[in-house]
């Protein structure tokens, strides 16, 4: 099990973890905690100034097609993203399991006709309609997921791998460019990232935009 230590001069980097030496599992277990205690008043101001931040970016101002994820599990809620990207006639795209290949994700167009059903996790997720699917190579930024990250754009996730194999030939073509989107207590000193990890060049938070 990988292990990421947290130097004692960032020990109370916005996680608040003390200082120590901790797992993934560790990680995951004390994020995932910190989020669900976000009380709902935080959460919806944190959503619409974490909007605001992404729209200010550059990168967004050419873009057609954005990938995002139905939050869930305190994670930062995507919803008034989704809904300015709508406003702003860009399409956006939902993650589903794939119905066949264990470990993959299928993106598919989400618009207002879209059926949301749970899958095996809990988590809400297009209903399969082959119409909606979109390959990933025609996706220009996914909004990805993330239960910690570091300073260096280092991403720790829900440790399926999704967003990792997803995502593993995206510097290939350039295209889809992967960003982060996450709460400030999220953020960990440090990362101790494996091979198949995907570093992330953007990371969105409420405050801050990490580009690296
Ligand atoms: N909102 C959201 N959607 C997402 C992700 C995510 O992180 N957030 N994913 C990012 O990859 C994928 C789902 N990945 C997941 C990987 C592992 C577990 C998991 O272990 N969950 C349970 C325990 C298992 C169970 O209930 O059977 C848990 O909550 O502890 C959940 C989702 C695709 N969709
Ligand atoms: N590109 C890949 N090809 C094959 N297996 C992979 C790939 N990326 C990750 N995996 C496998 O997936 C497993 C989980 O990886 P990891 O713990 O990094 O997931 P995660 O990034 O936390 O999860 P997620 O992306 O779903 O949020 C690891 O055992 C790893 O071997």
């Amino acid at each position: 099990m990988a292990k990421s230590s947290l130097p004692a001069d960032a020990a109370s980097a916005n996680s608040g973890l003390p200082h120590g030496t901790y797992s993934a599992n560790e990680i995951r277990k004390t994020i995932r905690g910190k989020r669900r205690e976000i009380p709902l008043h935080l959460q919806r101001e944190s959503s619409l100034k974490a909007c605001d931040l992404l729209l200010s970016l550059a990168i967004i101002e050419k873009v057609k097609h954005v990938a995002l994820y139905v939050s869930q599990d305190g994670e930062l809620d995507t919803k008034p993203l989704i809904e300015a990207l709508w406003a702003k006639g860009i399409h956006t795209y939902l993650p589903r399991l794939h119905p066949f290949c264990l470990g993959q994700l299928l993106f598919l167009h989400y618009h207002v006709d879209t059926i949301l059903v749970s899958n095996r996790f809990g988590i809400l997720e297009p209903k399969l309609h082959v119409r909606d699917v979109m390959p990933i190579k025609g996706i220009d930024v996914m909004v990805t997921p993330l239960v910690a990250f570091d300073v260096k754009g280092q991403r720790l996730g829900m440790g399926g791998g999704y967003y990792d194999r997803t995502l593993a030939h995206w510097r290939d073509i350039g295209r889809p460019i992967p960003m982060g989107y996450a709460h400030d207590c999220q953020q960990v000193p440090h990362i101790e990232i494996q091979p198949w990890d995907i570093h992330l060049p953007y990371i969105v938070t409420p405050t801050q935009v990490i580009a690296v």
